[in-house]
Protein backbone atom coordinates (compact mmCIF):
# COMPACT_ATOMS: atom_id res chain seq x y z
CA UNK A 1 0.00 0.00 0.00
CA UNK A 2 1.29 3.29 -0.90
CA UNK A 3 0.60 6.73 0.92
CA UNK A 4 -1.52 8.05 -2.01
CA UNK A 5 -3.49 4.86 -1.28
CA UNK A 6 -4.36 6.20 2.12
CA UNK A 7 -5.06 9.75 1.59
CA UNK A 8 -6.96 8.69 -2.08
CA UNK A 9 -9.36 6.57 0.20
CA UNK A 10 -13.36 7.04 0.08
CA UNK A 11 -15.50 5.45 0.99
CA UNK A 12 -18.41 3.56 -0.91
CA UNK A 13 -21.81 3.36 -0.23
CA UNK A 14 -22.73 -0.68 0.70
CA UNK A 15 -25.07 -0.59 -1.59
CA UNK A 16 -22.31 -0.37 -4.07
CA UNK A 17 -20.09 -2.82 -2.46
CA UNK A 18 -21.07 -5.86 -4.45
CA UNK A 19 -19.83 -9.55 -4.89
CA UNK A 20 -16.79 -10.61 -4.99
CA UNK A 21 -15.64 -9.69 -1.70
CA UNK A 22 -13.07 -10.43 0.74
CA UNK A 23 -12.02 -14.25 0.97
CA UNK A 24 -12.30 -16.02 4.44
CA UNK A 25 -8.46 -15.38 4.20
CA UNK A 26 -8.61 -11.34 3.46
CA UNK A 27 -11.07 -11.40 6.26
CA UNK A 28 -8.87 -12.84 8.65
CA UNK A 29 -5.81 -10.52 7.68
CA UNK A 30 -8.41 -7.44 7.84
CA UNK A 31 -9.10 -8.40 11.70
CA UNK A 32 -5.45 -9.51 12.25
CA UNK A 33 -4.53 -5.36 10.82
CA UNK A 34 -7.28 -4.03 13.27
CA UNK A 35 -5.94 -5.93 16.13
CA UNK A 36 -2.71 -4.15 15.01
CA UNK A 37 -4.63 -0.81 16.34
CA UNK A 38 -2.42 1.21 18.90
CA UNK A 39 -4.47 -0.08 22.64
CA UNK A 40 -3.26 1.28 25.91
CA UNK A 41 -2.99 -1.36 28.57
CA UNK A 42 -4.04 -3.92 25.68
CA UNK A 43 -7.46 -3.95 27.19
CA UNK A 44 -8.31 -5.25 22.86
CA UNK A 45 -11.78 -2.75 23.45
CA UNK A 46 -13.32 -4.35 20.59
CA UNK A 47 -15.36 -7.18 19.05
CA UNK A 48 -16.17 -8.19 15.39
CA UNK A 49 -18.72 -10.37 14.47
CA UNK A 50 -18.65 -11.46 10.45
CA UNK A 51 -22.15 -11.92 9.62
CA UNK A 52 -22.38 -14.75 7.00
CA UNK A 53 -24.08 -13.97 3.78
CA UNK A 54 -26.93 -17.31 4.41
CA UNK A 55 -27.75 -15.45 7.46
CA UNK A 56 -28.45 -11.76 5.50
CA UNK A 57 -32.25 -12.65 6.22
CA UNK A 58 -31.81 -13.07 9.91
CA UNK A 59 -29.96 -9.77 10.13
CA UNK A 60 -33.07 -8.68 8.07
CA UNK A 61 -35.16 -9.69 10.90
CA UNK A 62 -32.82 -7.90 13.18
CA UNK A 63 -32.90 -4.50 11.26
CA UNK A 64 -36.72 -5.33 11.03
CA UNK A 65 -37.08 -5.35 14.70
CA UNK A 66 -34.51 -2.32 15.39
CA UNK A 67 -36.36 0.13 13.08
CA UNK A 68 -39.60 -1.02 14.62
CA UNK A 69 -38.09 -0.45 18.17
CA UNK A 70 -37.23 3.07 16.88
CA UNK A 71 -40.29 4.24 14.95
CA UNK A 72 -42.87 2.25 16.68
CA UNK A 73 -45.34 0.68 13.72
CA UNK A 74 -43.52 0.42 10.23
CA UNK A 75 -44.96 1.02 7.16
CA UNK A 76 -44.69 -1.41 4.21
CA UNK A 77 -41.82 1.12 2.69
CA UNK A 78 -40.12 1.53 6.31
CA UNK A 79 -39.85 -1.98 6.25
CA UNK A 80 -38.63 -3.09 3.19
CA UNK A 81 -35.90 -0.24 3.50
CA UNK A 82 -35.24 -1.71 7.05
CA UNK A 83 -34.43 -4.95 5.55
CA UNK A 84 -32.87 -4.16 2.48
CA UNK A 85 -29.84 -2.56 4.21
CA UNK A 86 -28.87 -6.46 6.03
CA UNK A 87 -28.40 -6.98 2.41
CA UNK A 88 -25.90 -4.28 1.28
CA UNK A 89 -22.30 -5.08 1.30
CA UNK A 90 -20.43 -8.63 0.02
CA UNK A 91 -18.82 -8.78 3.29
CA UNK A 92 -20.27 -7.25 6.44
CA UNK A 93 -18.40 -6.96 9.83
CA UNK A 94 -20.44 -6.00 13.11
CA UNK A 95 -18.04 -3.96 14.94
CA UNK A 96 -18.78 -3.37 19.02
CA UNK A 97 -16.59 -1.81 21.50
CA UNK A 98 -15.81 -3.34 25.26
CA UNK A 99 -15.43 -0.25 26.92
CA UNK A 100 -14.44 -0.48 30.46
CA UNK A 101 -14.93 2.41 32.87
CA UNK A 102 -12.80 1.27 35.94
CA UNK A 103 -9.55 2.14 34.67
CA UNK A 104 -9.09 6.09 35.45
CA UNK A 105 -5.60 5.77 33.60
CA UNK A 106 -7.17 4.35 30.15
CA UNK A 107 -10.76 6.54 30.32
CA UNK A 108 -13.37 4.99 28.13
CA UNK A 109 -12.44 7.62 24.86
CA UNK A 110 -9.02 6.39 24.70
CA UNK A 111 -10.63 3.08 24.66
CA UNK A 112 -13.02 4.39 21.54
CA UNK A 113 -10.07 5.64 19.68
CA UNK A 114 -8.37 2.01 19.66
CA UNK A 115 -11.60 1.11 18.36
CA UNK A 116 -11.57 3.72 15.52
CA UNK A 117 -8.00 3.00 14.84
CA UNK A 118 -8.75 -0.35 15.05
CA UNK A 119 -11.76 0.07 11.91
CA UNK A 120 -9.52 2.27 10.21
CA UNK A 121 -7.25 -0.93 9.86
CA UNK A 122 -9.49 -2.47 8.54
CA UNK A 123 -10.64 0.29 5.99
CA UNK A 124 -6.49 0.36 4.69
CA UNK A 125 -6.63 -3.32 4.51
CA UNK A 126 -9.36 -3.39 2.33
CA UNK A 127 -7.71 -0.76 0.32
CA UNK A 128 -4.90 -2.56 -0.26
CA UNK A 129 -6.29 -5.56 -1.26
CA UNK A 130 -8.62 -3.52 -4.22
CA UNK A 131 -11.83 -3.37 -2.21
CA UNK A 132 -14.11 -0.54 -1.08
CA UNK A 133 -15.47 -0.36 2.64
CA UNK A 134 -16.91 2.10 4.56
CA UNK A 135 -18.39 1.97 7.93
CA UNK A 136 -22.06 2.94 8.94
CA UNK A 137 -23.74 2.73 11.73
CA UNK A 138 -27.25 4.66 11.80
CA UNK A 139 -30.48 4.84 14.67
CA UNK A 140 -30.82 0.75 14.56
CA UNK A 141 -26.92 0.29 17.00
CA UNK A 142 -28.55 1.76 19.99
CA UNK A 143 -31.38 -0.40 19.33
CA UNK A 144 -32.01 -3.56 22.01
CA UNK A 145 -33.49 -5.38 19.38
CA UNK A 146 -30.21 -5.79 17.50
CA UNK A 147 -27.50 -5.44 20.19
CA UNK A 148 -29.28 -8.41 21.89
CA UNK A 149 -29.95 -10.37 17.97
CA UNK A 150 -26.40 -10.15 17.73
CA UNK A 151 -25.31 -11.40 20.89
CA UNK A 152 -23.68 -8.42 22.73
CA UNK A 153 -23.70 -8.52 26.25
CA UNK A 154 -23.98 -5.74 28.76
CA UNK A 155 -20.64 -3.78 28.37
CA UNK A 156 -20.53 -4.01 24.49
CA UNK A 157 -21.93 -1.32 22.91
CA UNK A 158 -22.54 -1.66 18.77
CA UNK A 159 -20.59 1.19 17.01
CA UNK A 160 -21.78 0.10 13.52
CA UNK A 161 -20.95 -2.20 10.65
CA UNK A 162 -18.12 -2.43 8.43
CA UNK A 163 -18.92 -3.37 5.03
CA UNK A 164 -16.45 -4.55 2.28
CA UNK A 165 -16.64 -5.25 -1.50
CA UNK A 166 -15.72 -4.55 -4.80
CA UNK A 167 -16.97 -1.32 -5.64
CA UNK A 168 -19.70 -0.51 -8.35
CA UNK A 169 -19.54 2.52 -8.94
CA UNK A 170 -16.34 5.04 -7.93
CA UNK A 171 -16.95 8.29 -5.65
CA UNK A 172 -15.73 11.21 -7.05
CA UNK A 173 -12.27 12.53 -4.98
CA UNK A 174 -13.94 14.74 -2.25
CA UNK A 175 -11.89 17.99 -0.17
CA UNK A 176 -10.24 17.52 2.56
CA UNK A 177 -8.87 19.80 5.25
CA UNK A 178 -6.30 21.81 4.51
CA UNK A 179 -3.30 21.07 6.55
CA UNK A 180 -2.42 24.63 7.84
CA UNK A 181 -6.17 24.71 9.11
CA UNK A 182 -5.36 21.64 11.38
CA UNK A 183 -1.68 21.74 12.25
CA UNK A 184 -0.35 24.59 14.21
CA UNK A 185 3.40 25.23 15.83
CA UNK A 186 3.71 25.79 19.47
CA UNK A 187 4.93 28.42 20.44
CA UNK A 188 3.41 30.04 17.97
CA UNK A 189 6.27 32.70 17.36
CA UNK A 190 7.78 29.92 15.33
CA UNK A 191 4.84 29.47 13.07
CA UNK A 192 6.36 28.72 9.09
CA UNK A 193 9.20 26.20 11.28
CA UNK A 194 7.85 22.51 11.21
CA UNK A 195 10.94 21.11 12.15
C1 LIG B 1 -18.45 5.21 13.52
C2 LIG B 1 -18.89 5.80 12.21
C3 LIG B 1 -20.19 5.59 11.76
C4 LIG B 1 -20.60 6.12 10.55
N1 LIG B 1 -21.90 5.92 10.13
C5 LIG B 1 -22.31 6.42 8.96
C6 LIG B 1 -23.64 6.20 8.49
O1 LIG B 1 -24.45 5.52 9.13
N2 LIG B 1 -24.00 6.73 7.31
C7 LIG B 1 -23.13 7.49 6.56
O2 LIG B 1 -23.51 7.97 5.49
N3 LIG B 1 -21.86 7.71 6.97
C8 LIG B 1 -21.43 7.19 8.15
N4 LIG B 1 -20.15 7.40 8.57
C9 LIG B 1 -19.22 8.17 7.70
C10 LIG B 1 -18.68 7.31 6.57
O3 LIG B 1 -18.14 6.10 7.04
C11 LIG B 1 -17.58 8.05 5.76
O4 LIG B 1 -16.45 8.29 6.55
C12 LIG B 1 -18.10 9.35 5.21
O5 LIG B 1 -19.14 9.09 4.30
C13 LIG B 1 -17.01 10.17 4.51
O6 LIG B 1 -16.48 9.46 3.43
P1 LIG B 1 -14.90 9.26 3.28
O7 LIG B 1 -14.52 8.21 4.29
O8 LIG B 1 -14.70 8.87 1.87
O9 LIG B 1 -14.28 10.58 3.61
C14 LIG B 1 -19.70 6.88 9.78
C15 LIG B 1 -18.39 7.07 10.22
C16 LIG B 1 -17.99 6.56 11.42
C17 LIG B 1 -16.57 6.81 11.89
Amino acid sequence: MKLDDIIARRSASPRRLIPPGPNEEQVRMMIEAACAAPDHRRFRPWRFILIRNDDRPKLADLFEAAAHETHGKLSEGQTQRAREKAFNGACLIAVAGVIRDDVPDVPPHEQWVSVGAAVQNILLTATSFGFGSMIVSGDKVKTRALQNGLGLNAKEQLLGFVAVGTVSKVPPATERPIVEDVLSVWPPEEAGMLT
